[in-house]
């Protein structure tokens, strides 16, 4: 399999297979080797061989990096940009991030296993992503505020600081691009701490943002494992805000560490997403939009459609379909033409899917697609997982109530609209959900009552830049994207002058 693999470009933070030492931390300005000299393999998830070698830093070059930001933005030269040169410079990445779509689109595949076209999308989101926020970056410089006579008022806005950026393997450099987009056109400075699995997008990222003229200090990215490179951007009082995209657990531990300090934060975390199927729709539309919610990117995706609640009605009709369609979804290595459903990130992730598969067996759940590995001799050395379907599911069971983030959809039952709008709403999580209905009253009425932070009227997965992301509930704290996502990277600060001040006596 190894013979037919695309390969990584040749650049000076991405060492080869073999390699001793790698210079992949960025610092101030400079690419540098982790100060213990440590270095990772990274291994490529279609067949668990070494993609490259990158450095794996540790406490002490994460706190050189908020070393680096905080003097950047103290007092470098990124302090006197204005909002309109931040835009120019945000318009410039977006321009690189077209120039090399190609390379980057290849670059995501290999590193997490997900296909080039699906690569390809990334790009172009993320490249939207920049764009929008370089046309917003000089569209709000404040506001007067009504005030009584002899005062004038106005509220500004001012960059929060240094931000720390922590991002999960699943949506590299899309996850990335949501937070560092609006942090710099507010002015920011940043250390980036991408997951210790996926690196390869993000060094191209960073290196992208140095072609377009950020000045040295203010893009710093460390690489290495949470609790060593990444904690101490929660901890450190240097920091002024951490963003965080992952999981629950890490999320909670995340808030705890920054209470200390009384950081800014923001959450990206999981979900357990509903996607409702009322019976008057179409449903052969209807199935292959369950599919692409549920199998997208192996179902490695935060919104996944993952809880099907499926009318009573269509229910044998649909759940037939899907299983027959879901077994026959083309498996294999992200590079290769046909291919839809690529390896899981890694043996440890794929052994917690095979985990969650079989509690749910245990619990009286019935799987009539996948539930194991494919058998295809040139796919046993890579992280590969049918897709899987579970039907005779109910809303008390684990494997319904838990973000599994593997190929794994779950199938209920309802009746009625109250009851699909219960079934929807039975969650910790709150990110996202679908509803299929042709009638558009109801549509929106069950879109109005369902609790999730993004709901999709027959469609499910796209997102905006311009539309705010994020989670109700356990799924998060804040939101991405939109004018609340620019608002994450600003302090407002009301400046107050009186025009004539004189003695007041309060004091006598
Ligand atoms: N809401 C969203 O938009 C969104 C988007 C993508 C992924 N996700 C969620 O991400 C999860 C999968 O990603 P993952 O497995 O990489 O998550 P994860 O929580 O294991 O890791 C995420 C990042 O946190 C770092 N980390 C781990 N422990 C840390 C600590 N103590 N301090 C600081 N950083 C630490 C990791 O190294 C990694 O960079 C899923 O739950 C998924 O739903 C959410
Ligand atoms: C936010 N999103 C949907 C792009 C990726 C979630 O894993």
């Amino acid at each position: 399999m190894n013979q037919t693999r695309a390969s990584l470009p040749s650049v000076p933070y991405l060492s080869e297979p073999g390699a001793a030492t790698a210079t992949s931390l960025y610092i101030d300005g400079e690419w540098r080797a982790a100060q213990n000299g440590r270095v990772r393999e990274i291994l490529d998830p279609a067949d668990a061989s070494v993609l490259t070698i990158v450095s794996e830093g540790g406490k002490a070059d994460t706190e050189a990096a908020i070393a680096a930001a905080r003097r950047a933005f103290d007092g470098g030269e990124w302090r006197s940009t204005t909002a309109g040169d931040r835009g120019r410079i945000l318009e410039r990445i977006a321009d690189l991030l077209q120039r090399d779509r190609e390379e980057i689109a290849v670059m995501e595949s290999l590193d997490t296993g997900k296909t080039i076209e699906e690569g390809g999308i990334d790009v172009d989101d993320v490249t939207n992503v920049f764009r929008y926020y370089a046309g917003l970056a000089d569209k709000d410089a404040g506001r007067l505020v009504s005030a009584p006579e002899g005062v004038h008022s106005k509220v500004v806005y001012e960059p929060v600081g240094v931000c720390g950026m922590i991002t999960p393997w699943n949506y590299p450099l899309l996850q990335l691009a949501w937070k560092m987009a609006p942090a710099i056109a507010a002015g920011n400075t940043m250390v980036i701490k991408p997951s210790e699995v996926t690196p390869v997008t993000t060094a191209k990222l960073v290196e992208l943002t140095t072609e377009a003229g950020i000045p040295a200090g203010v893009v710093n990215m460390v690489l290495g494992s949470g609790p060593d490179a990444g904690a101490p951007l929660s901890e450190h009082p240097d920091v002024d805000l951490v963003s965080f995209t992952g999981g629950l657990v890490t999320g909670r531990r995340i808030m705890a560490a920054a209470a200390e300090t009384v950081k800014k934060i923001a959450l990206e975390l999981g979900g357990k997403n509903p996607n409702i199927i009322f019976p008057d729709v179409d449903l052969d539309t209807a199935v292959d939009y369950a599919l692409s919610a549920a199998f997208f990117h192996s179902g490695q995706v935060c919104s996944a459609g993952a809880r099907l609640i499926v009318h009573n009605d269509i229910y044998d009709a649909f759940t037939t379909e899907l299983a027959r369609r879901a077994e026959a979804i083309r498996i294999g290595r992200g590079q290769d033409e046909g291919v839809r459903c690529g390896p899981l990130v890694s043996a440890e992730h794929r052994a917690k899917v095979e985990k969650a598969v079989a509690r749910g067996v245990e619990e009286g759940a019935k799987v009539i697609a996948g539930g194991k590995r494919p058998d295809d001799a040139d796919l046993q050395d890579g992280y590969f997982y049918r897709p899987t379907v579970f039907v005779d599911c109910d809303r008390s069971m684990d494997i319904v109530q838990t973000e599994v983030f593997g190929p794994v959809v779950t199938v209920e039952r309802f009746e009625t609209e109250e009851q699909a709008i219960e079934l929807g709403n039975d969650t910790d999580y709150g990110l996202s959900g679908g509803v299929w209905t042709n009638d558009t009253a109801r549509g929106e009425r069950v879109a109005a009552a369902l609790r999730h932070g993004t709901v999709w009227i027959n469609d499910y997965g796209p997102y905006f830049p311009g539309a705010e992301w994020g989670g109700f509930g356990r799924s998060g704290v804040g939101r991405e994207l939109g004018l609340a996502g620019l608002d994450e990277y600003r302090e407002a600060k009301h400046v107050y002058r009186n025009l004539s001040p004189e003695p007041q006596r309060w004091f006598g």
